[in-house]
């Protein structure tokens, strides 16, 4: 039988567990604040937030929300960085991807504080991770390493293929898998668009991670017998009966679940994971930043 791994599960238990975190935090006057800036109209991204937003609440985390105008200049979105680096009751800062054309994103990347970096994606924290003494995880693939875990699988000595190569997913899902640690110690390959024969490179992996933002490009045709397929597309399709849009993924789920013995589905795998990671980090950077000890689940 394959087994649907289930995201909103392991998510719930997650936050379940951080809440703890957040009452001893709390405790010690020490409540932890996730900002989240929004600078874009796009519906997908509002929606995204909003989710951030609600899941704070229900850990006990404090949520600011800064949202500015789509045609803002981008000075306005670094002053808004500036000040909440110097706002000694946030503890974490987001600014939702993507921005508008007019800014820079890799600029107001290198703008936050590092220490609030709760992406992760600033240099000095990717850089902390490819050598190897990461201080956050990025959300997605730290994500990813906690349902392969839930889902009892042993990444050490396996094969696994990550395909696709963006920053924010790719690179640190590589980074992770190939680190002397838990959930780590696999032989990683990384393919990407430019990738000659994909299915020849996925049909020899244990695990397969589809993070390519092509809708259901890897079927069943292209997996090995019980291959382990993690699904990070979160894409927006028409809808086949032409009535409005629906979610898919990166792999085409009927055909991959028949190979599999551990498949996530879209929605509810790996995006619920992203988010509960978001608020592991900002407990983590509350803990870090307050010297208050937390134990971390
Ligand atoms: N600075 C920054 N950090 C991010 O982490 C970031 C970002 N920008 N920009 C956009 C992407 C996308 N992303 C998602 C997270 C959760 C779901 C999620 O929970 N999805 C639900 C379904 C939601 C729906 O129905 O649309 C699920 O998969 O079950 C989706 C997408 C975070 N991102």
């Amino acid at each position: 039988m394959t087994e649907i791994i289930d995201g909103n599960a392991v998510a719930s238990t997650l936050r379940e567990e951080l809440t703890g975190c957040v009452e001893t935090l709390a405790a010690a006057d020490e409540r932890p604040t996730l900002a989240t800036v929004l600078m874009s109209e796009d519906p997908a991204s509002e929606t995204y937030v909003s989710m951030k937003q609600d899941d704070c609440e229900e850990v006990g985390i404090g949520a600011r929300d800064v949202t500015l105008d789509a045609d803002a200049p981008a000075e306005d979105l670094f002053e808004v960085v500036d000040d909440l680096n110097n706002d000694d009751d946030v503890n974490a800062i987001l600014v939702q991807s993507p921005v508008p054309d007019h800014v820079d994103y890799r600029e107001v990347l290198e703008r936050i504080d590092p220490m609030k970096d709760v992406d992760a994606f600033h240099p000095e924290n990717v850089g902390r991770l490819v050598a190897g003494y990461p201080r956050y995880k990025p959300c997605t693939p730290h994500g990813i390493q906690r349902l392969l875990a839930a889902a009892d699988v042993d990444t050490e000595g396996k094969d696994a293929v990550v395909v696709g190569r963006s920053r924010i997913v790719g690179k640190p899902m590589v980074n992770l898998f190939i680190q002397d640690a838990p959930g780590g110690n696999a032989t990683t390959t990384v393919c990407h668009s430019r990738t000659d024969d994909l299915a020849a490179k996925t049909r020899e992996a244990d695990i397969v991670v589809a993070a390519a933002g092509v809708p259901e490009l890897v079927d069943g045709s292209m997996l090995e017998e019980g291959a382990v397929v993690i699904d990070v597309g979160i894409n927006r399709v028409e809808a086949e009966d032409g009535d409005g849009t629906t979610l898919v993924g990166d792999v085409d789920f009927e055909s991959a679940k028949e190979k599999a013995s551990a498949i996530t589905p879209v929605p509810g795998g790996v995006g619920p994971m992203t988010r509960a990671m978001l608020l592991y980090n900002t407990v983590k950077a509350t803990s870090l930043q307050t010297d208050t000890a937390v134990e971390l689940p």
